[in-house]
């Protein structure tokens, strides 16, 4: 699923409804319609629902939403929020429609006119959608506060209102704090950033049957991985086949005290389908790694406690590097040498990134299209300081270009970047933000690299994979109980899903 812009959005809205030779007010009583039936299936008889609907086009889905509400029998009570005297004429059509069953709106003009909202009552804001150009200030940037105040549960039409679609909030800008936010035909990329994501705590996609063709001609460099995606990208295994189909890979990693890491990194690679791994760690490590997982192979370093060679005598399909490693001058020597012999593409992750944060020279050795797995610190580290969410999407898809690589921004939606594209994944829970959980996840995606996946696929499927082991996880074991070793565990299962 493709994220839109607003203004890719305005536009296809406007040729939708050319093409399907229906008038704007058409189209805005089939979308309010759709989230209204949302909003049926959640309402409880005994309570209020309190509807702010602003005076544009988001205004006049609330108050189609408000005749439905009544027509259906529910207690609704309607304001109109009126910041300025320009009504859109879809509104003024509504609104007319609605004096005409006998339901005025209130009309608020100044905080004076704010209601009592209880924590009991619904609120739907429909103040501003996707036409916010300015933050809300004056008398209706205080109403949302009253709102966001309320405690109660907060349903926003399209948008949040206060929240651009393409832009970050500055920090006196009052936005709704929305519990569910009913989006029109696509979810907007604010709603995975760090710094917005807060401001929708859950969201539905209502498809109001915008022109499918008109859509899928557009250009968007923001893509979700969800469950179709994920089950598009995967390669069932074919009956006649052995081991070596599946891959061998290499992990290279792991010092004194950190040998956890790379076992885990190394039994989730089994477990998500590599055909041989081999780990290659400094010397204390070898009695735990066989103890731990006797499927794997175990090579040492001449380090007894850091890597400081890295020597191998076989010829891996997909090479990871860095888990645990420390950054001493003898490991970061070794893994130059290490980059310099590896032509084809590998997963780079922690310290690893670190060493190559501390000596950018080394980034040019990293072979084209190797997967870089920092979590927003090692990004940091590696790109520079970023002004916001936008500042830094825009920082990574550079980088990605200079260098040629895959970059996963680990976080509670995890971005992808590869080329011209950002895939947004949308699987996982807050379980997951747990000791080793990234080890993990560079399991799963070398297992893919060496299975034959593009490095762009086994970084966007593996990064749902992991999500969906950890909701699986989650949903047996609860999000407190889970360690990143159940991740592991679940990987199998997360497959299956996708059968
Ligand atoms: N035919 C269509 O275009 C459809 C539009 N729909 C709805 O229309 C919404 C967009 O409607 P509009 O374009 O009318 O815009 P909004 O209803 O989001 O905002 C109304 C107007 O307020 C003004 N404004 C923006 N920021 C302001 C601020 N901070 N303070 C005061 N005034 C401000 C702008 O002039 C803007 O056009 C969508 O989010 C969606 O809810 C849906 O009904 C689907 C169909
Ligand atoms: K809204």
């Amino acid at each position: 699923m493709k994220i839109f812009s607003a203004s890719q959005l305005q536009k296809a809205d406007k040729i939708s409804i050319d093409n399907q030779g229906i008038t704007s007010e058409e189209l805005m009583e089939r979308a309010a319609t759709r989230a209204f039936n949302e909003i049926e299936n959640i309402l409880d008889e005994n309570k209020t629902v309190k509807l702010f609907c602003g005076i544009g086009n988001n205004g006049g889905d609330g108050l189609v939403i408000a005749r439905l509400l009544k027509n259906s029998g529910h207690k609704a009570q309607v304001y109109a929020v009126n910041y300025s005297d320009k009504r859109s004429n879809d509104f003024l059509a509504n609104n007319q429609k609605l004096e005409k069953m006998g339901l005025k709106p209130i009309v608020l003009k100044a905080e004076e006119d704010f209601p009592k909202i209880s924590a009991e009552d619904i609120v739907i804001d429909a103040i501003f959608g996707i036409g916010l150009n300015r933050g809300i200030k004056g008398w209706p940037a205080k109403l949302v506060h009253h709102i966001n105040h309320s405690g109660a549960f907060t349903i926003a039409i399209d948008m949040p209102s206060g929240l651009f679609s393409d832009q970050v909030p500055s920090e006196n800008d009052a936005v709704i704090k929305a519990d569910l936010c009913l989006t029109f035909q696509g979810p907007k990329l604010v709603f995975f950033l760090p710094q917005t994501m807060d401001y929708v705590n859950e969201f539905k996609v209502i498809d109001i049957g915008l022109d499918k063709q008109y859509l899928e001609s557009l250009d968007s460099s923001y893509e979700i991985t969800g469950r179709l995606e994920a089950a598009a990208i995967y390669k069932p295994r074919k009956k006649n086949t052995h081991k070596g189909n599946f891959g061998h890979t290499l992990i290279v990693g792991g010092s004194y005290g950190k040998i956890g890491s790379v076992i885990l990194t190394a039994k989730t690679a089994l477990k998500s389908g590599a055909g041989l791994c081999t780990l290659y760690i400094p010397k204390c490590g070898y009695i735990p790694a066989q103890t731990a997982i006797p499927e794997v192979m175990v090579l040492t370093d001449e380090g007894e406690e850091k890597l400081s060679e890295i020597e191998f005598d076989l010829e891996p399909d997909v090479i990871c590097f860095g888990m645990g490693t420390g950054k001493d001058l003898v490991t970061k020597e070794a893994f130059g040498r290490l980059l310099e012999r590896t032509k084809k593409p590998m997963l780079v992750d922690a310290d690893g990134l670190n060493i190559l944060s501390e000596n950018k020279e080394l980034l040019e050795s990293v072979p084209k299209n190797s997967v870089l797995t920092p979590h927003p610190k090692e990004l940091q580290r590696l790109i520079g300081e970023w002004k916001d969410d936008f500042d830094k999407v825009n920082k990574v898809k550079s980088f990605v270009k200079k260098y040629n690589l895959i970059i996963v921004l680990k976080g509670a939606y995890t971005f992808v970047f590869s080329g011209e594209k950002v895939f947004i994944n949308i699987s996982g829970n807050s379980g997951m933000a747990t000791a080793g959980s990234g080890d993990v996840l560079s399991g799963v995606i070398t297992a893919l690299l060496s299975q034959g996946y593009s490095p762009e696929n086994a970084a966007r499927f593996g990064v749902y994979l992991h999500g969906k082991a950890g909701d699986l996880a989650s949903a047996d074991i609860g999000a407190e109980g889970m360690i990143s070793g159940d991740i592991a565990n679940y990987m199998g299962r997360a497959f299956k899903t996708l059968i």
